[in-house]
């Protein structure tokens, strides 16, 4: 998409602005965080991150964006700098696809404040619509199991244009595919469909639909079998065109079902598809589908092979967005806090590391510690808010997880793919334990902070209270 520097909140240009004449070189070092996991869940998957990279290494002010700008009584000067605006810090992050949990840095920017203000946005805008849609999608992974596919559907129910984001996203936390052409194309998700009850309904009979329907595009041909009566009508067409295509050397890749019991006329189909020797014939479930209508199913034994979810996804239904907040951390080498009558919205000084703990197993000990990033040796980590909790994990592996991908405005890395960013998020929800993905009462992971790290941001915050 065509994103320019103008995709940001008014007040970031106005505050720029103020920054831009009286203190035009300020250093900033921001965290991005939210605060509660998405879905009641034990986790995020944090996803966006190569398309927030790939906007910022190419990102300016269009020359119309400049002249709308000048109607906003900017002055001269800083509409000439918004001229030759370049984003050109330096960025740390999490790896795309990795598990996240709440109030811990998953990204930081560190760049001139007013770069790094202006960037907020489009930031905010990408990671926490991403990050949301692809921990839906890993949820439902979770429900389907490995041995289902699962195809997103989602498009003409998003919410307009982030159906593109939504569906690159779904891919990240575990879909195989995707209905979205564009999206498809662009992010070299696999690409699938079958056919809408338009088509049917377009002929005067189901038969003759199927027939020239399987005859034009015998491949990976899929047959919506509810449009009149799914076990009455739409099975008995799809077998005879299924029994025409060997005639011909083909094979019927599935059926469809949409509507009514999913569970119900999964096992009959399959029963009778079955008795027509027609076990490779695949069912494909669809119609409003979400992590708990499958995790149903599949305890109903619902014979489904490929679920196709939409709405539910694309949107992240129940949760209408994620609340992932950028603060300020750093300026000019200086820390600096956030208060709030809420100890859980203060935020954390400095420029920071975050290392998760592992398991002697190579699991995720369910542990992440939060130190300042020039600390040498963290053994221990301390509750954000109690003291007198604390772990040591001395004798524990650990891994930092925040990386440089991005130097003076430059992408350090060579581009990830969807697909091995979505392998690489599978294999780290595999070290993530069982207690963290169940849908009901989600163990809490924990976070904690360094000694340093929590005596510092305890000596700002009695500096600021009032
Ligand atoms: N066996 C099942 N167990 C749990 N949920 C199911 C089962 N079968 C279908 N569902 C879900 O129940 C909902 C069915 O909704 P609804 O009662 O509106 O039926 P429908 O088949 O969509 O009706 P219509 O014929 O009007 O299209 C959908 O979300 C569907 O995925
Ligand atoms: O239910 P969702 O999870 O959102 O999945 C997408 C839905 O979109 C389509 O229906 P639609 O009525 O738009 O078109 P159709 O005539 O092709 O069924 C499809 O048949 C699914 O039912
Ligand atoms: O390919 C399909 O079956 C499809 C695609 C989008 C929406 N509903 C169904």
């Amino acid at each position: 998409m065509n994103i320019t520097a103008a995709y940001t909140d008014l007040y970031q240009l106005t505050m720029a602005q103020v920054y831009f004449i009286t203190k035009p070189d300020g250093r900033a070092v921001f965290d991005y965080y939210y605060r509660t996991n998405p879905f009641k869940g034990g986790y995020a998957v944090f996803a966006g991150l190569e398309d927030v990279l790939d906007i910022l290494e190419t990102l300016k002010f269009s020359e119309s964006d400049i002249t709308y700008l000048e109607q906003h009584g900017f002055e001269r000067e800083f509409l000439e700098y918004l001229k030759d605006f370049r984003f050109q810090g330096t960025i740390y992050s999490s790896k795309e696809g990795d598990v996240v949990f709440p109030n811990r840095p998953i990204l930081q920017v560190e760049a001139n404040i007013i770069e790094a203000q202006i960037i907020e946005t489009l930031l905010l805008n990408i990671l926490n619509f991403q990050t949301l849609i692809a921990t839906k999608a890993s949820r439902i992974r979770y429900s389907a199991g490995n041995e289902s596919t699962l195809l997103d559907m989602g498009l003409r129910r998003a919410h307009a244009t982030g159906g593109y984001y939504a569906s690159r996203a779904a891919a990240i936390g575990g879909f195989d595919s995707t209905s979205n052409v564009k999206a498809a194309e662009d992010y070299n998700i696999p690409c699938s469909g079958t056919m809408a009850h338009s088509f049917i309904q377009s002929y005067e009979d189901e038969l003759k639909a199927f027939r020239d329907f399987a005859k034009i595009r015998p491949i990976n041909c899929v047959l919506l079998v509810d449009t009149y009566n799914t076990l009455r009508s739409g099975l008995p067409n799809a077998i005879i065109i299924a029994k025409e295509m060997e005639e011909r050397g083909e094979k019927l890749l599935g059926v469809r079902l949409d509507s009514g019991d999913l569970a119900y006329l999964s096992k009959q189909t399959r029963k009778i598809l079955d008795d027509a020797n027609l076990g490779y014939v695949k069912i494909v479930a669809s119609n409003q589908l979400d992590e708990f209508v499958i995790k149903s199913l599949k305890e109903q034994g619902a014979p489904i092979d490929i679920f196709g979810v939409g709405t539910n996804l694309v949107t992240g239904k129940p949760d209408a967005s994620l609340g992932g907040v950028y603060k300020l951390s750093e300026y000019n080498g200086d820390p600096r806090i956030k208060l709030s009558e809420n100890i859980i919205k203060v935020s954390l000084p400095y420029k920071k590391q975050v290392y998760r703990v592992l398991d002697t197993n190579g699991m995720f000990y369910g542990a992440d510690s939060i130190a300042v990033f020039s600390e040498e040796s963290v053994n221990e980590m301390i509750h954000p808010f109690d003291a007198t909790k604390s772990l040591n994990f001395e004798h524990f592996d650990r891994e930092p997880l925040l990386e440089k991908v991005m130097v003076n405005g430059a992408k350090v890395n060579p581009p990830r793919t969807v697909q091995e960013i979505a392998n690489y998020s599978q294999s780290r929800l595999e070290k993530l334990p069982e207690e963290y993905k169940r849908f009901q009462n989600a163990h809490i992971y924990k976070i904690g902070l360094s000694n340093k790290l929590k005596k510092e941001r305890d000596i700002l915050v009695a500096k600021h209270k009032l």
